[in-house]
């Protein structure tokens, strides 16, 4: 319970119809989760406008309605707040009316389009490792030390956003480590949370669906370094084209991490196989469980934080040479034919590329690469025939399938990546919709030794099909697949 004028107090009112002392139970910015004492948010969203549910919302008993165009006929029961952004309201207001949670744990946002995951996953996991209590938000799942909580967003909302971060401050948590994503940005899910720190990892094509242009979809991402303290720290990655610029305005003190330039924190691959990244930073020569030379970015990006976190650089290494990856990213198993199988969630263009050139530099020429690629449904539709070369490109064999096709016709989607592949490479194709289908053809067309790559779902159990979420999991499909093919 807060009383409202104490959670308005950073927001700017356009104007202010009521008393302002009133008590407020709960939040919400959707109707249908009203019960009496609510505040109710009218947002303008990308499928509906909340400004058509403030009368819903009056009727189911909310007591505040925070919106941006005033109704026509106003309740004399109820208090309206007009502002000119109701996203930004709700998130400072949020952070209000759950005590600022944020500001009692040392927060640190990772953003970029590949890479957000797995530094996430590894400062918790090496944060725990170092005997600290840990929080921590991603795409996979959230986490209270141990303790696991279903993500439905890689970014939460502000309002659970929030709820999370004060629970992890009541387990005692001094650490969050989050996912701070480019649709979370724009929408404001992340204003008014105070971050000690900010990791750049890249920027390459994604999400052009809702951004539009690669112009803005930077723009999203550096909003995030615009908004962090001058107590914070900034870590950019310096061999992105785009890791200067995200910089370029923000108060918090700026870092960099590279594998090619002379920066803050510097590697070099020694070496790079199945068995791991050699790797050598700051004079010390280690071996680490990930694979690919990507993520040698990721670990150090990870290091860096870690570092400007106060922590002891050789005892960061050590911790770190012994974690493993986030689930569903390079996940390999072999068969008993010696086949390799490689679950990873490589769904952009960019991770797509970065995985196969991996697994050309571990593989003998003798080893055929097939690969299993498709394209989400609603989301970004020029990234699907530019995955589709790409797969070509590096692989002997392509087989196009689903891969959560949503609303979308997963035909249309297949034939939209074939528009990509070179007429030279469509022998080496096949389009097959049914994804297990799929993974039994890759199965059978396997050679002993061949290596083949199920991308863009990962850790993900499901196929979404139509609003329903089917049972899916690539790891387990292609598990099966080995042990009947064992028989
Ligand atoms: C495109 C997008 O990002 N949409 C997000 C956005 O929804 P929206 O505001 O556009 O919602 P809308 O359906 O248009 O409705 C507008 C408003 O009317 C309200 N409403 C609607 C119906 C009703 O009966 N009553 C009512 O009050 C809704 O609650 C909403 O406030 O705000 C919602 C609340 O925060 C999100 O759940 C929703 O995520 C959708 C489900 C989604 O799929 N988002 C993806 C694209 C996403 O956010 N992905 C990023 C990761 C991307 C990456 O980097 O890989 C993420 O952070 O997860
Ligand atoms: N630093 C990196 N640079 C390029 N590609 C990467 C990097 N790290 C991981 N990848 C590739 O991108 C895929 C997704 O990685 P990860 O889940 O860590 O990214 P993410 O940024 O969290 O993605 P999302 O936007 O879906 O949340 C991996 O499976 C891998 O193929
Ligand atoms: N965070 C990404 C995940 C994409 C994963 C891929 N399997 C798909 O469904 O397109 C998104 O929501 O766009
Ligand atoms: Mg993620």
């Amino acid at each position: 319970m807060a009383e409202l004028e104490n959670i308005l107090k950073k927001v700017t009112v356009v104007r202010l119809i009521g008393p302002n002392d009133v008590a407020v139970q709960g939040l919400t910015f959707d109707s249908r989760m009203v019960v009496a004492g609510t505040a109710f948010f009218a947002i303008k969203g990308v499928q509906a406008d909340g400004h058509g549910f403030i009368s819903k919302a009056v009727e189911k008993g909310a007591v505040v309605i925070v919106c941006e165009i005033l109704p026509e006929e106003l309740a004399p029961q109820v208090t309206y707040v007009q502002v000119k952004d109701t996203s930004e309201a709700l998130a400072l207001m949020a952070a209000e009316f759950y005590g600022n949670p944020s500001q009692k744990l040392q927060l640190v946002g990772v953003t970029g389009t590949n890479g957000k995951t797995t530094c996430v996953t590894l400062l918790h996991k090496l944060f725990r490792e170092l005997g600290y209590n840990v929080g921590m938000l991603s795409t996979v799942q959230n986490q209270i030390n141990e303790k696991v909580l279903p993500a439905t967003h890689t970014t939460p909302d502000a309002i659970n956003l929030n709820i999370l971060l004060q629970q992890m401050v009541e387990a005692g948590c001094t650490h969050c480590f989050m996912e701070v994503s480019s649709h979370a940005l724009v929408q404001h899910r992340v204003t008014g949370l105070t971050f000690a720190g900010g990791i750049f990892t890249n920027i390459t094509h994604d999400h052009l669906d809702y951004h539009k242009t690669f112009d803005e979809y930077i723009r999203a991402k550096k909003l995030f370094f615009d908004m962090l303290p001058a107590k914070a720290f900034a870590l950019t990655n310096a061999d992105d084209k785009r890791g200067a610029v995200m910089l370029q305005n923000t108060q918090a003190s700026d870092h960099e991490y590279s594998l090619r330039k002379a920066t803050e924190f510097k590697a070099r691959i020694l070496d790079n196989s199945i068995q791991g990244l050699h790797l050598e930073i700051e004079g010390n020569e280690i071996w680490f469980k990930l694979i690919g030379a990507f993520n040698a970015y990721n670990i150090l990006a990870v290091y860096g934080a870690a570092v400007l976190l106060g922590e002891d650089p050789h005892e960061v290494l050590t911790v770190l040479s012994s974690l493993t990856s986030a689930a569903g990213r390079f996940d390999y198993l072999v068969s008993d034919t010696q086949i390799t199988g490689i679950v990873d969630y490589a769904h952009t263009p960019d991770a797509l590329e970065n995985v196969l050139q991996t697994i050309q530099q571990i593989r003998n020429p003798k080893q055929q690469v097939i690969t299993l690629v498709g394209c989400g449904g609603n989301r970004d539709a020029t990234k699907r025939p530019i995955m589709a070369d790409i797969a070509c490109k590096l692989s002997e064999r392509v087989i196009l399938t689903s891969d959560n096709p949503r609303f979308e016709d997963p035909q249309e989607i297949i034939n939209q990546m074939q528009q990509g592949v070179k007429p030279l490479d469509f022998k080496k194709t096949l389009s097959i919709v049914d994804r297990k289908e799929a993974i039994k053809t890759a199965c059978a067309l396997a050679n002993k030794g061949d290596i083949i790559l199920v991308a863009g779902k990962g850790h993900e159990t499901y196929q979404e099909i139509k609003g329903v979420k089917y049972d899916f999991d690539d790891k387990k499909i292609l598990q099966e697949m080995f042990t009947q093919m064992g028989k």
